[in-house]
């Protein structure tokens, strides 16, 4: 049984960690013998079992003799701080380590061997910190893995054939070259984007080009140099006869093949969307057309040739403006560039039009996927925008659709974010509500919740008057892992009122917001809140029959007691609950509520409804997931 001496050397570890890396655990009341009611921490059993310290500005170097103590340690979350210097060696003596959540930190070296003696570990983030070195084969001991994000690292050479139960896994953004590994082949290209890796899901490799691979037995890769002699050798065989036969067979197949595509490309003009080639419209179109008619007409010709119209010098862009810039503006540390001819070049669909102007999806190559928003009513001087864009820029966080690059001129602002693969949350909730659809589970909505309180916490922390203005279910998109990542921030003070119509934001907008260019934080608040309810109900602010009745869905909840809410108010969908879920759901009703009061001042603040919800959901987030598995 464990003692009080072992709890005391829990204790003595997390001091030292204190010391060494401060922030907020300097909040911690020392003065209890007990560590277990600290923030972040987490005992069972009278033993420190989980460690959570996410973006509490912990700094430093971490030095060895304070993992050594924490041995019956399963948690341990130190993302998004400021750690640096390299990992811990005796990190490995907390062999009970299921989850390991280091990203978001500026930790540096190898990423040291000490690691896969942890063979409990299931899930392992090490992306976005300054690892260097090769991915070690190593990892090929940690059995039980299920994650493993590398992103956004400075790790070099190949990857080794991780034959792992993973389920997620990226090491996109390193400087990784060669083939990409067959047990990893079955990951999508976003894993592995802004590499010079090769080979399915990307680009075939240069030695596959002209030697189509074989299906091999016993999970290991044929050298090319085997495959294409014993392709030579079935090619030997093959008669004269056989070979006209698949010559003309190949003809006749291209023919038809040409023709399907004419009699499709045909029908196609009529469609909604379509992929253009931009040589082709800068040609027809030198004139700018405007958003209606790029919506109308269902094609996306207008973004593209406005833009080419200004590089191309027909439009008007550089027209009392002195020399147009006519270039993308990339922010940060983006690796991956490209110019304003490659977006202009790439295939476009119209996604829809929102309250600041319509957004497109370009694909520019096999990897490389953006969504461009095109703005409509910017009504200040390009300086002015700049900087404001600029701040939109800067905003760097895990749960915010970053801007990666815009680009402006007097007629023409676009503004490129990365590309949501599976759109948003409104459409997730209330799109395909019939037979087909897959129900969606408690654990993912409370995950959506949670990463979306988390993005707009972080809003609010840049500043007392920085405010998203537009929050609501359309404007949360999701990854492919389900996490959440807020929208359209900062746009809300680039465009002109008669932009921001206030029908769009029906059910999400506060009562005392009249003006939608004069956002809030505590407005903000109450959105989330609409959100909140929203996600747990299943239903869209503006449901008509609820409109009909003049009531919106916070007052709809709060006309329905507490203990019929699991009748009433839960999503049919959510109803074969476990019991601490069910309590858990209804405290997020609560919290829902309470960020919709009527009166600002008694909503909470977004750092205390994220404080709450991570208290109700304690594995919450991309990185903490259910220790079951
Ligand atoms: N980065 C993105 N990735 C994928 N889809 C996106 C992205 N940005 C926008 N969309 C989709 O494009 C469509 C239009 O988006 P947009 O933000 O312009 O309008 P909205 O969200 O409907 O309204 P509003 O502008 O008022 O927020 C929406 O369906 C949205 O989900």
């Amino acid at each position: 049984l464990p003692s009080t001496q072992d709890l005391n050397a829990d204790r003595t570890a997390l001091l030292s960690l204190r010391s060494a890396v401060g922030g907020r655990t300097f909040r911690w009341n020392i003065k209890q013998t007990s560590p277990c009611n600290w923030a972040g921490v987490k005992c069972e059993s009278n033993r420190v079992t989980a460690l959570r310290l996410p973006g509490v500005a912990l700094s430093g170097d971490i030095p060895e003799g304070i993992f050594g103590n924490l041995t019956q340690l399963r948690t341990l979350s130190l993302r998004l701080n400021a750690l640096s210097g390299s990992l811990p060696k005796d990190l490995s003596t907390s062999s009970n380590l299921r989850h390991l959540y280091l990203q978001g930190n500026r930790f540096s070296g190898e990423i040291p061997e000490v690691l896969f003696s942890l063979s409990h570990l299931v899930r392992l983030n090490l992306a976005s910190n300054s690892f260097t070195g090769e991915i070690s084969s190593g990892f090929t001991n940690l059995t039980k893995l299920k994650t493993l994000f590398l992103e956004n690292n400075q790790l070099s050479g190949s990857i080794p054939d991780l034959d792992l139960p993973l389920v997620q896994f990226n090491v996109s953004n390193n400087s990784l070259n060669g083939s990409i590994p067959k047990n990893l082949q079955r990951f999508e290209s976003d894993s592995f984007l802004q590499t010079s890796l090769c080979g399915k899901p990307l680009k075939l490799c240069p030695d596959e080009e002209t030697v189509p691979s074989q299906p091999t037995s016993g999970g290991n890769r044929t050298p090319p140099s085997v495959e294409g002699s014993e392709e030579k050798k079935k090619k030997n065989k093959l008669s004269g006869g056989a070979i006209a036969g698949i010559v003309i067979g190949c003809v006749v197949g291209f023919a038809l093949i040409v023709l399907i595509l004419m009699v499709l490309c045909r029908k196609k003009s009529n469609k909604r969307s379509r992929a253009v080639d931009i040589s082709t419209i800068k040609q027809q179109e030198p004139e700018i057309p405007g958003d209606k008619e790029a919506v109308d007409n269902g094609n996306v010709y207008s973004v593209s040739a406005a833009a080419a119209a200004a590089m191309t010098g027909n439009g008007k862009a550089s027209e009392g403006n002195g020399p147009a810039t006519k270039k993308l503006v990339f922010f940060g540390n983006a690796t991956k560039v490209f110019d304003l001819e490659d977006l202009l070049r790439a295939s476009a669909e119209v996604l829809g039009k929102g309250t600041f102007g319509t957004a497109y999806k370009a694909v520019l190559d096999a990897v490389t996927v953006v969504a461009v928003k095109r703005l409509k009513d910017v009504m200040m001087a390009d300086k002015e925008f700049k900087e404001k864009i600029e701040l939109v820029g800067a905003m760097d966080h895990e749960n915010l659709v970053p801007l990666r690059a815009y680009y402006f001129s007097r007629d023409e602002k676009l503004l490129v974010y990365d590309f949501m693969p599976m759109g948003s949350l409104s459409a997730l909730l209330h799109g395909n509500r019939g037979a087909g659809r897959s129900p969606l589970n408690w654990d993912v909505r409370s995950r959506i919740a949670i990463g979306a309180a988390r993005g707009l916490d972080y809003l609010h922390s840049q500043g007392t008057s920085t405010s998203h203005g537009n929050i609501k279910s359309s404007n949360i998109l999701l990854t492919k892992s389900h996490d959440a990542k807020v929208s359209d921030f900062g746009l809300a003070q680039l465009v002109g009122s008669s932009a921001t119509n206030p029908n769009r934001a029906t059910g999400y907008r506060a009562p005392e917001v009249t003006d939608p260019k004069r956002v809030s934080q505590k407005g903000d608040v109450y959105s989330f809140g609409v959100v909140l309810l929203e996600l747990i109900t299943g239903k869209a602010p503006s449901n008509s029959v609820m409109n009909e009745e003049g009531v919106d869905l916070p007052r709809w909840v709060k006309s329905v007691a507490r203990d019929e809410w699991r009748r009433e108010v839960f999503d049919s969908e959510l109803l074969s609950l476990a019991t601490d879920e069910e309590e858990m759901m209804a405290e997020m009703v609560q919290l829902g509520l309470e960020c919709t009061s009527q009166h600002p001042d008694q909503r909470p603040e977004m750092s205390e409804v994220v404080r709450k919800m991570e208290n109700l959901r304690p594995y919450s987030g991309s990185d903490q997931v259910n220790e079951a598995d």
